[in-house]
Formats: structure tokens, C-alpha cells, sequence
């Protein structure tokens, strides 16, 4: 097997490529990476679900391909970053010697995650491992801005069909403590954007119907909801997945000078932008209702649209959440490959953020969200994201039970569950 300073310098070297968005290097990220494939002895092929933007699918082919297969997913892109603010430039992936900690964008979210499959994979194949199911890798585009032209489309496509996937691993979330953490479903994005239009008028008079009158009204009814959501969290009753979160992007109104704002003038159009995010198991009426009641009613001038309104169903209309019980044969498998590695789980959880395991889930095939980070504080879209090279290590290890287990055909308990759910 590598010696384990190989695996941190191919780490390091992928880190090293700029996918930062808007304008990632996929080009360069795909053939760094084919290269990795092709050292593994995967078969690898390049689809481009939309022009511009290569979706990499590697296969390891099992004994059994007829099986249902193991999709181990992961994204290339990152998102930018304010390097000015950061000790060691974003994408030096710095090696810190004393705290044997790793610098660079990506680090946890989430090219450690894709390397560390390739890794666990190569083990596995020197130590005469072979899979009884197709173990499929994809590195996949534009997670970080939505997925349209990545996994959307990708899940829509013959060759994603004939992948006969049954069961998909993706990003999750480092944990400061000793705990891994796995997530069953996610909140949906809804980007709202709420706009008003009043009577314009001198910034000395005080009169009602004003456009900032009639937005910050709304301002003031979404605070409340956002603090009765945020109280649930702080009190422990719910976690961070399972409220609605409501925050503000961003407010625009006023009149611009060269220097600044006109001051007393009281302007006739006011914006908000507003980042929502809703859990699988919420009463979406209700909160529609409130939007067209409370937050933007047509009565006080005030007018809405969405940039962005994930689902929370699949196409079944049910929530999209894959079950992490032992109802799903997946799920003991995953757990006990996890614990025999000397991994701790903690409880699973709703991920508070979106990632492209909506996709999967949407469409019917179970997903978990998984990123082996322990003893690691939560720094993905921070300044400084980093991870120590000991927990990378460590998480190679975890995959390779995880991976192993998963590919193994133990009975037909598993592909039967999942033929009838497909
Ligand atoms: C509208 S999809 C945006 C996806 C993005 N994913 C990770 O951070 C997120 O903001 O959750
Ligand atoms: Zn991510
Ligand atoms: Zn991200």
C-alpha cells in the first residue's frame, strides 16, 4: 500500500487546481483527475451533461455487474474565496508542519472527499479486493451553484440509467467533535427576492405607504419568524436541519450619488433577497400563506418572485429523505463499515444546506451525506478551510470499510429493496 505522504502530495495537487466559481478549471481538474483514475485501474469517461462543464465517471467494475451499483459522488467546483483574508493563499493547500493541518479551499468541501474515495479504492485493489457490484465514482460541476448543468441533468441521461445505481454517498459536514456526521435528507433553497414600490416624497415628511415603509414591515414580520425558528434551535428542541432558516442576502434601495445615498429623499422601489431554506417534513402551504399574507402582500404594494424553489418532494410526492433505520438495508451496512473502521456516528441528521444528493433523492434512489471529518471545526465557504492531514488519512481508512461493505453482496435483502424502490 502508498505511503501515506503520497496520498497527502496527490491531495495537495488537487486542491492546488482553481475550480473556484464563477470561472472553475474544469478542464484541468478532469485531466488531473483521469490521471489519478487510470493509477487505480478505473475505466474512466468524460460526459458533458452541458457544454463546458465535464461530469468525470470512473467504474470499477464488480463480479456481479448485474447488481445494483455503489455511486460514490463528489463535486470539482469550490466556492470563491477573499484570499486576502486567508494565512495561506487559497490554493497553496499549505501544509502547516507543526498542526499538520492542510490550507486551501476545498479542503472540506469537498475535494477531500473525492480523493479520499480514490485512495480507499486503490487500497482496496492492492490488497486483492474485488467488488461484487460496479462501485461508480463521479466528479461532478456546479454543485455550489445550484447543479443544473451537473447532476440535474445528469440524473435525467441514458448513462446514468444504465448505471443502475442503488445507492449514492455524497458531501457532509465536518464535526469539531469526535462524531462523524450523516445526513438522511436536506432543507431546500429558496432564494426569494420580495420588491416595493411606495409614494416617493421629501425625507423630511412622515407619511404611510412609502416603498421602505412597506418593506421593512415585512422585514419585521420575516425577523419574527426567523427568531421563533432560531429559538427552537437555541433551546435544543430542534436542530439545525429541521427549522426553516430565514436570512437576509441582501437589501437594496435609495439613490445613488457619486459619493453615497441622496439623504432626504424617500424612494419609490425598494429589494430584498432573501435565503430560505426549507426542511423535507414542513408545512409548505402554511409558509406560503404567511409569504403572501405577511411578507409580501399585494396590498401593501409589494410584489415577489423566486430566483431559485428547490422541491422538498421527490417524484413519488413524498418527502425526499432516504431512511436511516434499519428499514433500509443500506443503512446497517454503512453503520457497521463505519464502527468496524473505529468510527463513531452521531445521530443522522437533516443537512442544513444544499447539496446534489437532492437530485438522487428526487428521483427515488437513497442518499447519504457523509464527509469522514472529525476533531475538525466546520469551515466550508469560511476564510482558513482546512483539514489536518491526520483526519484525511483517517477517512481513507473509513471508505475503504465503507466501500468494501457496500460493494459486497451479503444476500438478496439489500437488491431487492432497492429493485422494488426503483
Ligand atoms: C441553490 S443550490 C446552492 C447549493 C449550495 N451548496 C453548498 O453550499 C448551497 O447554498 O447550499
Ligand atoms: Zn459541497
Ligand atoms: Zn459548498
Amino acid at each position: 500500500s502508498p505511503a501515506p505522504s503520497d496520498a497527502v502530495s496527490r491531495f495537495q495537487e488537487y486542491l492546488r487546481i482553481d475550480t473556484a466559481q464563477p470561472a472553475p478549471d474544469y478542464a484541468a481538474a478532469v485531466a488531473f483527475l483521469r490521471d489519478q483514475a487510470a493509477a487505480a485501474g478505473l475505466e474512466a469517461r468524460t460526459l458533458e451533461p452541458a457544454a463546458g462543464k465535464p461530469l468525470l465517471v470512473l467504474r470499477w467494475l464488480g463480479r456481479r455487474p448485474s447488481l445494483p451499483s455503489i455511486l460514490l459522488n463528489s463535486h470539482t467546483d469550490v466556492v470563491p474565496s477573499e484570499p486576502k483574508k486567508w494565512e495561506h493563499a487559497p490554493f497553496s493547500a499549505a501544509l502547516d508542519e507543526a498542526s499538520g493541518r492542510i490550507y486551501a479551499r476545498g479542503s472540506q468541501d469537498m475535494k477531500c472527499v473525492g480523493m479520499q474515495y480514490l485512495e480507499a479504492i486503490r487500497r482496496l485493489r492492492d490488497a486483492g479486493f474485488v467488488p461484487d457490484r460496479n462501485i461508480y465514482i463521479t466528479f461532478v460541476p456546479d454543485e455550489e451553484i445550484g447543479g443544473h448543468e451537473g447532476v440535474e441533468l445528469f440524473v435525467t441521461s441514458k448513462e446514468f440509467k444504465e448505471m443502475n445505481v442503488g445507492l449514492v454517498l455524497d458531501e457532509g459536514l465536518a464535526s469539531p467533535g469526535e462524531e462523524y456526521r450523516v445526513f438522511y435528507a436536506e432543507r431546500s433553497p429558496w432564494w426569494l427576492i420580495i420588491k416595493a414600490k411606495g409614494a416617493p416624497g421629501h425625507g423630511a415628511k412622515l407619511y404611510d405607504g412609502s416603498a421602505m415603509e412597506n418593506l421593512m414591515k415585512s422585514v419585521e414580520a420575516i425577523r419574527r419568524f426567523r427568531t421563533s425558528q432560531f429559538d427552537l434551535v437555541k433551546s435544543g428542541e430542534k436542530s439545525e436541519g429541521d427549522v426553516v432558516s430565514v436570512n437576509f442576502a441582501y437589501l437594496k434601495a435609495g439613490t445613488p450619488t457619486p459619493t453615497g445615498f441622496v439623504m432626504n429623499l424617500q424612494p419609490s422601489e425598494a429589494e430584498i433577497g432573501i435565503d430560505i431554506r426549507m426542511p423535507p417534513n414542513v408545512h409548505i402551504e402554511a409558509l406560503e400563506r404567511r409569504l403572501a399574507e405577511e411578507w409580501a402582500p399585494s396590498s401593501r404594494n409589494l410584489t415577489f418572485e423566486f430566483k431559485q424553489k428547490g422541491t422538498v418532494f421527490d417524484n413519488f410526492g413524498k418527502p425526499a429523505m432516504t431512511l436511516a433505520d434499519s428499514s433500509n438495508p443500506w443503512w446497517p451496512v454503512f453503520e457497521e463499515a463505519v464502527k468496524r473502521a473505529g468510527g463513531k456516528l452521531s445521530k443522522p441528521e437533516i443537512f442544513p444546506a444544499s447539496t446534489d444528493a437532492r437530485y438522487f433523492r428526487q428521483i427515488g434512489i437513497p442518499a447519504f451525506g457523509f464527509s469522514p471529518m472529525a476533531n475538525t471545526p466546520i469551515l466550508l465557504h469560511d476564510h482558513n478551510e482546512f483539514l489536518s492531514k491526520d483526519e484525511y488519512l483517517k477517512g481513507i481508512e473509513i471508505y475503504k470499510s465503507i466501500i468494501k461493505a457496500l460493494a459486497t453482496h451479503k444476500g438478496d435483502e439489500v437488491d431487492e429493496e432497492s429493485r422494488a424502490e426503483l
